[in-house]
């Protein structure tokens, strides 16, 4: 395994994606995550969504409890509501100090058998939805610029996979980060070391720092903000997809700075009935099949209060 020290850049732009895609296999074949440039999201855009996130987090709690994460995973996630206790990368028995406004797909009436199927629970905050679904919409867009990207960088020979993605897992997610106090325990994170579960993350963070991911010999290494670069990393079914060929690597974030941090990943990933397993024209394969959906639900039960099979969905109809 490759060690590393610093984060690589990728220059999208005009080139074509196959010369991308060497670019993608050299980064996420050994860091599993790179500052993507030359991607096209317009920074007023970018500027809005945060602003949108700041005006969230500054609401009074009972309005944002009003919209509590519900079974489908969307609305507020309060803080010390999720402890990453599946971590196999750390002993995790605290719960991520950060809060977050959680957005996905736009189903304006939940498919009962669609795992994570609904509507979107908005706050009443002006111009909050728009800018969010216009965002969202660049950002599945990139997302699967990106994941065509990657299939090449992987090997992959047969793209029939793409029709995973022609209705995609999204999840927008608007984290805040209060300042943890310097003195605080070791074991408590901001966001405690983990993998993503999905494909792609496409992470836009304000300049406070705090996010660093693991190198194999297990040193942290900061991710620092990078003036209209997104932080793009691999996650654990891009990882299983393209047999181990692309890197999930483990980050975390410490916000010891003493501000609050405000960040918006994007996660990109297929459909939930998605079967994950080594494509094509990635070798023998070394992980067994799995449904996108199932996974996710162990993830989840296991993480979130408001996933716990015995929790009552006060918000769910
Ligand atoms: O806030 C960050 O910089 C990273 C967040 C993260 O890793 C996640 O939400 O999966
Ligand atoms: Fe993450």
């Amino acid at each position: 395994m490759t060690e590393f020290t610093e984060i690589p850049v990728i220059h999208l732009g005009d080139r074509p994606d196959t010369e991308s895609a060497a670019d993608f296999l050299a980064a996420y074949g050994t860091t599993g995550f790179g500052y993507i440039t030359g991607h096209g999201i317009d920074p007023a855009l970018t500027e809005a969504l945060f602003e949108a996130a700041r005006r969230f987090h500054a609401l009074p709690l009972e309005q944002k409890m009003a919209i509590a994460v519900d079974r489908s995973h969307r609305g507020y996630i309060p803080i010390n509501s999720s402890t990453d206790v599946n971590s196999t990368l750390a002993t995790v028995t605290k719960p991520n100090q950060s809060a977050s406004f959680m957005m996905m797909r736009e189903d304006p009436v939940a498919i009962p058998e669609e795992y994570l199927s609904g509507p979107n629970r908005w706050p009443d905050l002006d111009g909050f939805r728009d800018v969010l679904e216009r965002y969202s919409a660049a950002m599945c867009a990139l997302g699967h610029r990106l994941t065509t990207i990657a299939l090449a960088a992987a090997g992959v020979t047969d793209l029939s996979i793409l029709s995973a993605f022609d209705r995609p897992t999204v999840w927008l997610r608007l984290l805040h980060y209060p300042p943890q106090p310097p003195a605080s325990p070791d074991d408590l994170y901001g966001s405690a070391p983990h993998t993503d579960f999905g494909c792609l993350t496409l992470l836009a963070q304000d300049s406070v720092g705090g996010l660093q991911v693991r190198t194999p010999a297990g040193q942290w290494v900061d991710v620092p903000h990078r003036p209209g670069a997104l932080v793009v990393n691999v996650g654990d079914m891009l990882h299983r997809m393209s047999n181990g060929r692309l890197k999930s690597t483990p980050h975390r974030v410490i916000n010891r700075s003493g501000h609050e941090r405000f960040s918006c990943p994007f996660f990109y990933d297929p459909h939930v009935n998605t079967v994950i397993e080594p494509l094509p024209g990635t070798g023998a394969p070394k992980f067994p099949p799995l449904v996108f959906g199932d996974f996710l639900r162990t993830e989840l039960e296991a993480a979130y209060d408001a996933h716990k099979p015995t929790c009552a969905t006060a918000n769910s109809p």
